[in-house]
């Protein structure tokens, strides 16, 4: 009986997975149980398959977007879609998988490697959650595409910061998502294991995922997202890097002394003007943009 269940919900996933994946969050406000609206009105489209960058300071509502795309907080307004279907349809046809933030995990939690991964496997499994060989295989590859093969029967609370990021990235793999989210994958790793888990992230694109990847990392962006988000109580731009990662946008979402830093690489600099408000100028004298005292950009 489970086997047959199991299989009408596997033929029920692949007959709806379309070729081509997208992820349109309109309009959406979240707000918390104590009055705090963390996303107001926020809305971004992603064609996949693609790499897009969550970009913002701390509590601009990265991890918000996320749990709305999630269900983990539903909308006061606006709504969230993938594939045309609703999160909760695609929940259960366990299209999103996220890479939690190190912070956010219970490490004392007495689970090993193996356990962990497994929960990725959760939503192919019947009420018994009895693994089957497909889902053993899947935790295997998943653990192997991520180095982590070596540490199966760890517990989790025993591993350094970047394994752990790594066990999680397995737990995505073993689940198949067709969106995959990550709350700072780079945050505490070396450059090796950032370099790696890049590398991984194409491979996803490669395979038709939509990856959407909130970093700090401002200098890694333009070498490996195709696209940007800025948020900052709202998604206040988004689109290719190329157009949406500039030194005015990144001082709009950053503040205008950490765009100082954040677009040092694009050689810019900010010079308060007269009247209140700051030039965004280029090494070559060239004003880029100019920054109202909220931020907020026009013209020069
Ligand atoms: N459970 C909650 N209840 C009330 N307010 C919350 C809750 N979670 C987050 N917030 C607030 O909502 C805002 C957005 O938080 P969020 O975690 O989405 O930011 P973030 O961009 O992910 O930040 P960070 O870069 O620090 O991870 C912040 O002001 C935060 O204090």
């Amino acid at each position: 009986m489970g086997e047959k269940l199991l299989g009408q919900s596997a033929r029920r996933r692949s007959a709806t997975i379309p070729t081509r994946l997208d992820l349109r969050a309109s309009n959406v406000t979240v707000a918390y149980p104590n009055g705090h609206v963390a996303l107001r009105d926020a809305s971004l489209t992603l064609d996949g398959p693609t790499i897009c960058g969550l970009l913002g300071v701390n509590g601009a509502g990265k991890s918000t977007l996320f749990k709305a795309i999630m269900g983990m907080v539903r909308p006061a307004a606006g709504e969230v879609r993938l594939g045309g279907h609703t999160v909760a349809e695609a929940q259960r046809l366990n299209w999103v998988a996220y890479v939690p933030q190190n912070e956010e995990v219970d490490w004392s939690f007495p689970v090993s490697v193996r356990d962990v991964v497994m929960m990725g496997r959760y939503g192919y499994m019947n009420g018994l959650r009895i693994p089957s060989a497909a889902d053993r295989a899947a935790v295997e590859q998943g653990l192997r595409r991520v180095g982590m093969q070596g540490f199966v029967d760890r517990q989790i609370g025993q591993l350094s910061g970047g394994q752990k990021k790594r066990v999680f990235l397995a737990r995505a793999l073993a689940q198949d998502g067709r969106v995959i989210l990550l709350d700072e994958p780079f945050g505490g790793v070396d450059v090796t294991t950032q370099e790696q888990i890049m590398a991984l992230l194409r491979e996803l694109r490669a395979e038709g995922r939509i990856i959407l990847v909130s970093t700090h990392d401002l200098a890694s962006v333009p070498e490996f997202c195709d696209q940007v988000a800025l948020v900052k109580g709202t998604v206040i731009a988004a689109g290719p890097t190329e157009t949406v990662f500039t030194p005015t946008q990144i001082a709009r979402a950053f503040g205008a002394s950490a765009a100082q830093q954040a677009a040092g690489q694009a050689s810019v600099s900010l010079r308060p003007d007269g009247d209140g408000t700051t030039l965004v100028v280029a090494a070559d004298g060239r004003v880029l943009g100019r920054l109202e005292p909220q931020g907020m950009p026009r013209q020069p």
